[in-house]
């Protein structure tokens, strides 16, 4: 018998196997239709743990009521495989009826970093992520979850949520996965990309366009937040078929920054400044962002 005092060695202790050989396990949690931004958060999973869970749910409770959960794209089969192939442990599909019994009546709500963006567009929205992830983590007990940084609020939510409630997991975050295809370069990958033609995805390759043409006026010295947003609008409103929902510069928190220079900021907090893009393109709601510095330049800075 192993008498345990201290929550951190309970989980060390419950962590190893029958012969004390430590174990871990990586959730990656997703609503499926897999792409190559999943699989590259299996990737990481795979290569840091020693068990993957993935876990494939379409949640109900983070659609609002006029948004696409119907129209979801949904195979389980065509996932399953793909999961299989990028060496997936346990692929978790549980029905929503599983998820949500008769009477359900809890909820997870992260104030702050859910309020603006996303969460001004979706009401509900993060308060149905938190809910269904806080559910995840609670069944699968995973050492460490993946998150795309794809879904940069999202991210940041998770991260709130579990440090305020004190969940045992250590969350990852995964750069985010774009399409290398000439017609569509740069493209964020994205389950509801499926929702657009191949010249529409070529269109919708505006978005990192935009924030790629930002990212470059800093790299040349510009500090003025507002000519940085100016140079992506410019770039958005070449493409007709868009409509703008937010472009904006945040800061770690998650806070819309502007700045006529960037004195005094350190090179860490830099490292966490974020552009956000939201837009409908042809019917489809799509989100991009990127750090103001490149990861190369940013080393160079520290
Ligand atoms: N291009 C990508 N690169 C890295 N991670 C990604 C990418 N796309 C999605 N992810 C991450 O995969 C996880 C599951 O996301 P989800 O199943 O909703 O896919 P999605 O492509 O984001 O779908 P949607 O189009 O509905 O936003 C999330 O953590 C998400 O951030
Ligand atoms: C994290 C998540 C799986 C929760 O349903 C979802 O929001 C997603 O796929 O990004
Ligand atoms: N990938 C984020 C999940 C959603 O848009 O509902």
């Amino acid at each position: 018998m192993q008498l345990v005092h201290s929550p951190a060695e309970l989980l060390s202790v419950l962590r190893k196997d029958q012969t004390g050989t430590p174990e871990s396990l990586g959730l990656v949690p997703t609503m499926g239709a897999l792409h190559a931004g999943h699989t590259e958060l299996i990737r990481r999973a795979r290569a840091e743990n020693t068990r993957v869970v993935l876990s494939l749910f379409v949640n109900p409770l983070q659609f609002g009521p006029h948004e696409d959960f119907a129209a979801y794209p949904r195979d389980l089969a065509g996932d399953a495989r793909i999961a299989e192939d990028a060496g997936v442990d346990i692929l978790f599909a549980p029905p929503v009826s599983q998820m949500y019994s008769s009477g359900f009546a809890s909820r997870v709500s992260v104030e702050g970093v859910s309020e603006g963006f996303d969460g001004a567009s979706r009401p509900g929205h993060f308060t149905g992520v938190a809910t269904v992830v806080l559910k995840l983590l609670n069944l699968v007990q995973p050492t460490r979850a993946y998150f795309g940084e794809k879904d940069w609020q999202q991210l940041a939510v998770v991260r709130r949520m579990v440090r305020d409630l004190n969940v045992p997991v250590e969350i990852v975050g995964v750069p985010t996965v774009r399409s290398a295809l000439p017609h569509e370069t740069g493209l964020a990958l994205s389950s509801r990309n499926t929702y657009l033609s191949a010249e529409q995805r070529s269109r919708a390759a505006v978005l990192s366009r935009a924030l790629r043409a930002a990212q470059a006026l800093y790299a040349a010295g510009e500090r003025r937040s507002k000519a940085l947003l100016a140079a992506a609008s410019a770039e958005l409103a070449s493409e007709s078929g868009l409509t703008l929902d937010y472009l904006a510069l945040v800061d770690g928190d998650m806070n819309e920054r502007e700045w006529v220079d960037n004195e005094g900021v350190s090179a860490e907090s830099l490292a966490e400044y974020r552009l956000l893009v939201a837009a409908r393109l042809f019917g489809v709601r799509l989100i991009d962002n990127m750090p103001l510095i490149s990861a190369d330049a940013l080393t160079a800075a520290l």
